[in-house]
Formats: structure tokens, C-alpha cells, sequence
């Protein structure tokens, strides 16, 4: 391996070997060196994937990240006789394993990989591996594991100036990002979503190519995973449906309409349960809003109203980021001219009186969705989300990648002309 060149090594984390392909080919293309047939591929396709991508690209270093973690041997066999050059171990796979797979991977003309993966111990770990005579060791920060904002650049830099073996990195790696891991001494970016999940896997892969050689970051907007502190600027990115498909499909709050249905909501509740018309409440809450919240009021599902428009203007002073009404509210005219996100069961021109019944921030529970102060509300055309403070960051994470994954379909649809089914192969992936 040339020192001075930093190998790009493109993950396939598809779980279709014709769209891996068409990446494949793009990233080749902008200049990325190695393909790794990743495992999600491996696991959907098996090793036909890796015959597949060595039949259409018959000098490419293929790796496959097989993970292994027991039966070595078997399967570096598979590997190599499928046509990869290297595969991988889990690092901290049992040492017999570890020497298992070196030993096959002699035997059967097979590098090996071993990948550290929340690994206690780690130093030792990699003694251990690199006394059996791995190839390579890589530093990995898991999706699932990104998703709350960690990154493998904690213990990177630690481990390139003691390790004997090249090291690569895996885990989130972006055009911004790739200067810290070779800054901290990685010979291998091992870069998956923001090439594979990219509308333009060539430019994503000379943009890494271009910062690895510059040494600079080179700003993207997207595969970047935020943490608590961001949360609000990344949700301003996402659709509701992007955050309900992040969140496994969770449900809506459904029932409330938008007066301003252009204007986006996001920010934290500060929840309200009051009676029917009864508005002192709610409008007490304003004053114990902080900037950015969102006033979400149960007022028991029906008339009369609890808002209207000289309590918006008392919001909109305090700089609040919208209000949800499980009720009614009146002035909607003025809502829309002050461009203020409302969202609401009824419309009405009759109030009620301020009676002072109820209280400020408890748990709501709104049309089956349990609401508590503090949590994130998200209202767009579609509707409205609630998101729990404890799980903001990955809830906006995985539904970034959502959005990541569906920028990438929707060029291949409009691209080849084709469709969703085709595609994604849906007919093969039918929830059975
Ligand atoms: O190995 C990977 C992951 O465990 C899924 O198989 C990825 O290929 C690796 O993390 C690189 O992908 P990104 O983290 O999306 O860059």
C-alpha cells in the first residue's frame, strides 16, 4: 500500500446487488479505490454478491464485510472463493477465531480485517489480533451507535500511533469529517452512506478524494449526524414522515389542522390542560414560555375557544415557535396574516371565560399520543409529531437517514425513468 495514498473504500450497505452496482460504478468512477460489499448485501445476497461485483469489476479490491464472529476458516473460505481480496473479522471475535480466519485467509489468498466495534479494552484486543497476524485493523463506529452522535474519532488517533497494522476507519465518514481520520493517521476511509446513500455517488466520492488530497472539509448538508445541541436546525430538514419513518412509523397526532399550512412548526412543548373555553391557562403559559417552545393546550377536544388573536400576538412577542390546540381557537385570519404556526381540532368565533381551571405543563395525552413538557413538536402539510426529549437526537438521525435514503430513490426514479416498485425491487420485499 503506498503510504502516502489514503485508500477510499466505498461500503455497498445495500440490500439490492443492482443498485450497489450503479453505486459501485459512480464511486469508481469519482475516484474511490476499494469496494466492500457490505454486510446488509452479504446477508440479502449471500456470495453471489461478491461473484457479482468480481465478474463486473475484475481488478477492484473487494472486501467483504462479512463480520464474522466464529467459523473463521469457513468463512474466509467463502469469501475467497467467492473473489474477494480481504474480509472481515469482527475484533473482538474469540481468538480463535481470529487466528482461524488469518490462517485460512493464508491458505486460501484472503487479507484480513479485524473491525473494533464498541470494544472494551481495546488495546489489548488489537495485541491480541495483531499477534495473530490480522492485515488490516479498522476503528468502527456502529449505526446504530451514530445515530446518538458518536463518532470513532475518540480513540483513532490513540490507536494509529500504536498500532503495527494499517488502520482504517469506519462510521460515519463525510466530506467534512474525512480530514480528522486522516489527520489521525487512518490509511483507509471505509465511507458508506454519503457516497452510497449520495443523488451523485461520483461527486460524493471525488469530494472525499478531493478532501483527502487538500486536506480541508468540504461542506455537505447531508450524512452528518447531529447531536442534542442541533437537534432544532435538523429538524427544520426533515418532513413529519421522515421522523415518523425514523421512529419505526410512529404515530401522528392526528385530528389537529394547520391555520398556516405552509409554515413549519418545530419546538418544545409546554403543555396545558384546561377546560372547554376556559382560557386563563393558556394564556398564563406564554409568560412561562421560553423562546422556541411551543404551547400545546388540551382543552378537551371541542368549543369554546381558548385562543385567539391577541394571545398570538403575546406569543409571537415572546418569540414562541407555534401553538397545538386539542380545541378550539378563533382570529384565524389574523393567525395567517402574522404567519404563526397553529395547529387546531376546531375553528370558532366563540370564547369562553378565564376561569383559571387546569395547570401548566403535564402530561397531555392527545388523540393517543402521550405528550410531556419538554417534548419536541413537529407540525408540517401532513401533520403533526411529538418526539420525546430523551430520544430527540435519534429520532432526527435515523430521520435524516430516511431522507438520505429516499434523495437517492427518487434520482434513480426520475434518472431511469423507472419506479419505486422497480427500483427497490418491492415485489421481492413484500412484508410477508
Ligand atoms: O459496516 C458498516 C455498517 O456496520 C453496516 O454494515 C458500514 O459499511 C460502515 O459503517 C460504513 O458506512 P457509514 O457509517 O454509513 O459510512
Amino acid at each position: 500500500m503506498s503510504e502516502k495514498h489514503t485508500i477510499i473504500q466505498v461500503a455497498l450497505d445495500f440490500v439490492d446487488i443492482h443498485r450497489a452496482i450503479k453505486v459501485a460504478s459512480e464511486a469508481i468512477e469519482g475516484g474511490a479505490d476499494w469496494l466492500e460489499i457490505g454486510t446488509p448485501l452479504i446477508k440479502s445476497e449471500g456470495m453471489n454478491a461478491i461473484r457479482r461485483l468480481r465478474e463486473i469489476f475484475p481488478d477492484t479490491m473487494l472486501v467483504a464485510d462479512m463480520k464474522t464472529m466464529d467459523a473463521g476458516r469457513v468463512e474466509m473460505e467463502m469469501a475467497a472463493k467467492a473473489g474477494a481480496n480481504i474480509a472481515v473479522v469482527m475484533g473482538n471475535a474469540p481468538g480463535a477465531t481470529i487466528r482461524e480466519c488469518v490462517l485460512a485467509g493464508k491458505n486460501y489468498g484472503i487479507k484480513v480485517c479485524a473491525d473494533f466495534m464498541d470494544t472494551d479494552a481495546i488495546d489489548e484486543r488489537i495485541g491480541i489480533v495483531e499477534k495473530c497476524g490480522v492485515d488490516y485493523i479498522s476503528i468502527h463506529t456502529a449505526i446504530d451507535d451514530q445515530m446518538s452522535g458518536k463518532t470513532p474519532f475518540n480513540v483513532l488517533r490513540h490507536i494509529c500511533e500504536n498500532a503495527h497494522t494499517p488502520v482504517a476507519v469506519a462510521g460515519g465518514i463525510n466530506s467534512e469529517n474525512v480530514v480528522d481520520a486522516i489527520n489521525a493517521g487512518a490509511q483507509i476511509v471505509i465511507v458508506g452512506g454519503y457516497i452510497s446513500k449520495s443523488e451523485n455517488a461520483r461527486d460524493a466520492a471525488n469530494n472525499i478524494r478531493q478532501a483527502v488530497k487538500e486536506n480541508r472539509r468540504i461542506q455537505t448538508g447531508f450524512f452528518k449526524r447531529v447531536t442534542r445541541e442541533d437537534v432544532r436546525n435538523a429538524f427544520m430538514k426533515l418532513s413529519t414522515a421522515n421522523i415518523s419513518d425514523g421512529r419505526h412509523r410512529a404515530k401522528s397526532i392526528v385530528g389537529l389542522y394547520p391555520v398556516n399550512p405552509s409554515i413549519k412548526l418545530i419546538g418544545t412543548a409546554v403543555t396545558v390542560r384546561t377546560y372547554p373555553g376556559d382560557w386563563a391557562k393558556p394564556v398564563e403559559a406564554i409568560d412561562i414560555a421560553k423562546e422556541g417552545d411551543v404551547i400545546v393546550i388540551d382543552a378537551g377536544g371541542t368549543g369554546p375557544a381558548v385562543w385567539g388573536e391577541l394571545a398570538t400576538h403575546s406569543a409571537i412577542q415572546k418569540k414562541l415557535s407555534g401553538l397545538v390546540v386539542y380545541g378550539a381557537v378563533r382570529d384565524t385570519a389574523e393567525m395567517k396574516q402574522l404567519n404563526f404556526p397553529v395547529y387546531t381540532k376546531l375553528v370558532m368565533p366563540d370564547a369562553g371565560e378565564p376561569k383559571g381551571l387546569g395547570e401548566i405543563n403535564v402530561p397531555l395525552n392527545i388523540s393517543g399520543i402521550q405528550i410531556m413538557p419538554g417534548d419536541w413538536i413537529i407540525g408540517d402539510e401532513d401533520g403533526l409529531m411529538a418526539v420525546p426529549q430523551a430520544e430527540s437526537e435519534i429520532s432526527v438521525n435515523y430521520g435524516m437517514d430516511c431522507l438520505e435514503k429516499e434523495n437517492r430513490i427518487r434520482k434513480e426514479i426520475l434518472s431511469e425513468k423507472s419506479s419505486l416498485g422497480r427500483v427497490t425491487d418491492l415485489l421481492k420485499w413484500e412484508k410477508k
